[in-house]
């Protein structure tokens, strides 16, 4: 089922690949700016129908607002992945900040902003193959490891570090694993290796924790090397960065997939969600035969006055026009049957009839389902489902046997998280 005024299908081919942005932190140190290149070059290899370009906070051009507005006006959205570990400043504020500057030359464009790498298994996966590489031949329940993060004013963001300490020394094998920061930050690398040391450690992998080489390396592998120059009893080896590794991309790709995810939720649907609390309202069923007999007893149930119109009523209606329920207005439809509705079904087997309830309903500002075409009313009926004081309503765009199949597999999830919840 399609519509002109529906939007379109999640197949389209603008709705499934808008370009991407990858937003990284810029370099000066040239080898750092070729491995983003590289890892630009790799994420267009797994994503070949995408537009995938990079943007950068600062030191390396292009900047992110330059790099998608072009893709805005051409595509009117894109989705934006930070190309950092943590959230710091430049995930809250410098790139939002550049995608409100490329909006504000594409004011109808819609933008996913998706979260940042963090430290999913991939990513760990990696990390570990540097620590274990620099470990070479030391046997892991001698090593200690030292893990460096870049350092943040936000305690939250040190916190997911120091995390990072507890997973890798799960998983590794490593007789200690340590936090350091190589800004802001403490311990820091200094004092993170005479803590080790001290603490009777001899062999020691420090993992500089960023994605590319740069200063921040640099300054680890600096501190190091003086550390070592102090304590000869102490061996050290500095083990590489995450670099452009297959790791590193799939995850951009992964988030890249959760911000198309973003835009199409965000995308919305020609018809607002709105729970109407019809309690004590009069509401005009007009058809007495199967879809109102569907719809009536949940109005009843939601307290709506319902009265139908029509010449025969199907068995359960005529049911409960004799017991009182409903009124019944045993005729054929005028357009004063709507006076002092709040809410009309046109639900006749009649084309024509429908489109003259519809038309008597927007006359009177009053919403309007037309049970027999979708494009022609004011509202929709959703599949719904109440469990616990819990309402569900789906819809899809003029699809209800897609609405009734997700409503039902929501309903059964929802089972299963209500015994998971009582332990039953
Ligand atoms: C969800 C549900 C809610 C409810 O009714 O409570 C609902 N239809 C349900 C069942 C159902 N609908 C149809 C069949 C028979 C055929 C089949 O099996 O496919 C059955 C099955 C049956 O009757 O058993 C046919 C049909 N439906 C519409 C058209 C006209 C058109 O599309 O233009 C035609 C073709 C008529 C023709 O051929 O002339 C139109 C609409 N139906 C909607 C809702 C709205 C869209 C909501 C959404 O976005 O999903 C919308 C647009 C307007 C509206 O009526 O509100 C409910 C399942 C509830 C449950 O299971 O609890
Ligand atoms: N939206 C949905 O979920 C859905 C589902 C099935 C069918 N449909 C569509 O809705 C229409 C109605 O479906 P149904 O299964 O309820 O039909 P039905 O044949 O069971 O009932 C039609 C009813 O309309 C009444 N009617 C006919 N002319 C009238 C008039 N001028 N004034 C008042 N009442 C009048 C009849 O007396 C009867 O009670 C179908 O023709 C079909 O196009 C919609």
């Amino acid at each position: 089922m399609s519509h002109p005024n529906l939007p379109p299908t999640p197949s389209a081919p603008a709705a499934a690949t808008p370009p991407l942005v990858i937003a990284g932190h810029g370099t000066r140190v040239a080898a750092g700016a070729a491995a983003a290149e590289e890892l630009v070059a790799r994420v267009r290899e797994l994503l070949p129908d995408v537009q995938v370009e990079a943007g950068f906070v600062e030191l390396t051009e292009p900047t992110i607002d330059a790099a998608l507005a072009p893709l805005l006006a051409r595509a009117g959205r894109a989705v934006v992945v930070p190309l950092m570990i943590g959230s710091g400043g430049h995930v809250r504020d410098d790139i939002p900040e550049a995608i409100a500057a490329a909006q504000a030359t594409q004011p109808d464009a819609a933008v996913a902003h998706t979260r940042h790498l963090g430290s999913p298994k991939a990513l760990l996966a990696a990390v570990r193959q540097r620590i274990d590489a620099a470990r070479g031949d030391w046997a892991a329940a001698d090593t200690d490891v030292i893990l460096v993060g870049r350092g943040c004013s936000i305690a939250e963001t040190n916190a997911d570090h120091v995390r990072l300490i507890r997973l890798l020394f799960e998983a590794g094998g490593y007789r200690q694993v340590a936090a350091a920061f190589i800004q802001v930050a403490r311990p820091s690398l200094p004092e993170a290796l005479a803590q080790a040391a001290a603490a009777g450690s001899r062999r020691i992998v420090v993992m500089p924790h960023f994605l590319f080489t740069g200063r921040l390396d640099q300054w680890t592998q600096q501190q190091t090397a003086e550390f070592v120059a102090a304590h000869p009893e102490v061996e050290v080896r500095v083990a590489g960065v995450i670099g452009a590794c297959t790791e590193l991309a799939e995850v951009v790709v992964q988030r890249y997939r959760e911000g198309v995810l973003k835009l199409r939720a965000e995308a919305g649907s020609s018809a607002y969600l709105s729970g109407l609390l019809l309690a004590g309202r009069r509401v005009v069923a007009v058809g007495g035969g199967c879809v109102n007999r569907r719809r009536v007893p949940k109005l009843l149930a939601a307290g709506a006055e319902v009265t139908v119109v029509a010449p025969e009523l199907h068995p359960a209606l005529a049911t409960l026009a004799e017991a009182g329920k409903i009124g019944w207005r045993e005729r054929t439809f005028l357009d004063s049957d709507l006076d002092g509705a709040w809410y009309v079904l046109a639900a006749t087997d009649d084309p024509e009839t429908n489109a003259q309830v519809a038309a008597a309903a927007e006359a009177r500002h009053t919403f309007c389902v037309r049970a027999d075409r979708a494009d022609q009313g004011s509202a929709w009926t959703p599949a719904t489902a109440t469990i616990d004081g819990l309402s569900v309503a789906v819809l899809a765009g003029g699809d209800p046997r897609r609405s009734r199949t997700v409503r039902d597999q929501l309903v059964a999830l929802w089972g299963e998280a209500s015994s998971e919840v009582s332990g039953s």
